[in-house]
């Protein structure tokens, strides 16, 4: 392990850990699995009675449910994830433990450009690690890719639904209320559509374990002008439901 004035820079290659997540017996869940930040959409999908829970992800303050259903006579699960990048790995390596092997991730995210209109939907092919939790997975770097497989089967999936996204890079950030008129601007620059919290865990994790994994974003608040403009954005019912319906049928390409 290589040495650093910078503690997170600090990266052991070693596999193992003290601490990992207890694996069942059997595996609990389908290997096809959504997470989703649309915690409406999905109480919605339960009062239609198209969800069964089948267990729960257990934090000290909080228990998340995790839900059973058929897309296209296949068995998914679908699941609520902890927020930030930290919550984003430990989601998903427990999600693996219980069975899960391949992943499709919804939410939403604030936008960095102007004329990025809300609801438009972005497939994060890279994410800018600005936040911590991805440096325990990866040699420390600038961003975290996609998994090539993920990113293929989003793609195929994609065009096959007749889906269209804007592909581009994300800024994955841990303090959303750092959100600085500079920093905003060099991520712009460097080529950002998007600023969330989550995506470069999730690829960072999902390329350690050899996951199949891919993230699709909703354009939401607009940080692209001199004030912020929430736009409603955690409010778009519409838009939330049928990005969630899409990524049910997008992980049955997986
Ligand atoms: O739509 P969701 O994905 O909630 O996520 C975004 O919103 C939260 C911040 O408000 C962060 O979790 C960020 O990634
Ligand atoms: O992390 C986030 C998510 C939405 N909007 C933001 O500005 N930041």
């Amino acid at each position: 392990m290589n040495h650093s004035p910078f503690p997170i820079l600090e990266f052991d290659p070693d596999r193992r850990a003290k601490l990992t997540p207890e694996h069942p017996d059997t595996p609990l869940l389908p290997q096809r699995c959504v997470i989703t930040f649309f915690r409406e959409a999905l109480e919605e999908l339960v009062r239609e009675q198209k969800l069964d829970p089948i267990a729960y992800l257990h934090s000290e303050i909080v228990d998340l449910p995790i839900y059973r259903l058929k897309r296209d006579g296949e068995p998914v699960c679908v699941a609520l994830p902890f927020a930030t990048s930290p919550g984003a790995v430990c989601t998903l390596e427990e999600l693996h433990t219980l069975g899960a092997e391949k992943f499709v991730v919804c939410g939403g995210a604030g936008c960095l450009t102007p004329g990025l209109e809300l609801g438009r939907i972005i497939l994060p092919v890279s994410a800018v690690r600005d936040e911590g939790a991805s440096y325990h997975y990866l040699e420390p770097g600038r961003e975290a890719a996609c998994p090539a497989e993920g990113l293929a089967a989003a793609r195929r999936g994609l065009a096959s639904l007749g889906i269209p996204v804007l592909e581009g890079k994300t800024w994955t950030t841990d303090a959303l209320y750092r959100e600085t008129e500079e920093k905003i601007a060099r991520r712009a620059a460097e080529g950002c559509l998007t600023v969330e919290m989550e995506c470069a865990g999730f690829f960072a994790a999902a390329q350690f374990h050899g996951l199949p994994l891919a993230q699709l974003l909703y354009a939401g608040d607009d940080l692209s002008a001199d004030t912020w403009d929430s736009r409603g954005w955690d409010r778009q019912h519409t838009v939330r439901r049928n990005l969630l319906e899409t990524a049910l049928d997008l992980v049955t390409y997986f």
